[in-house]
């Protein structure tokens, strides 16, 4: 796992964290177990994490975007997610549509494990981990939030050539 920090990248960290408290529309995972109490927001592909996923068009964001394309070239979706204290996210492996490499960036602070690792997530910080391997958050003590950049399996991509933004682009580029 390698560390960076946004503020490397030209982002400043208090304009990006008024960035994230000011989002709307955040959603809720109801029947999520291992993500109860997390609100979050798809930027690119929305992915709804059910068996087979489902992809559809997310939100657009210009820092999003920006931001995405240091952390994690060729990104297909970012989610964005805000943990009240006391919520976090139980051990789990990501969704089996995704490739397993994920650019993380934390705002707040947070403790995360992964295989038998444990890393204190500073304000900021951004991470890459293997999300094939266990790994968890643990239920944080102040308000935090993630913004996750994945790719999706170019499989699952083309299974859904009509609603997604890799299609798009393409489209606009035939044109
Ligand atoms: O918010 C985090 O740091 C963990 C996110 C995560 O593991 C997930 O969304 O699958
Ligand atoms: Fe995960």
């Amino acid at each position: 796992m390698n560390f960076d920090n946004i503020e490397d990248f030209g982002f400043d960290l208090k304009s990006f964290r008024n960035w994230c408290e000011y989002q709307s529309n955040m959603k809720s995972m109801p029947s999520s177990k291992i993500a109860f109490g997390r609100t979050h927001k798809w930027f690119g592909n929305e992915v709804i994490l059910v068996h087979p996923a489902v992809i559809k068009k997310g939100h657009w964001d210009e820092t999003v975007d920006r931001l995405g394309d240091y952390i994690l070239p060729g990104w297909d979706c970012a989610l964005l997610c805000h943990y009240r204290p006391g919520v976090g996210m139980k051990p789990h492996y990501d969704h089996s549509v995704f490739e397993p490499l994920v650019g993380l960036v934390n705002i707040g602070y947070a403790t995360f494990r992964i295989g038998n690792q444990e890393h204190q997530l500073e304000d900021g910080q951004v991470i890459k981990f293997d999300s094939s391997i266990l790994h968890e958050l643990l239920p944080v003590v102040s308000e935090r939030w993630s913004l996750s950049f994945r790719r999706i399996k170019p499989q699952f991509l083309r299974t859904y050539p009509t609603n997604n933004v890799c299609a798009t682009k393409l489209k606009l580029i035939e044109n």
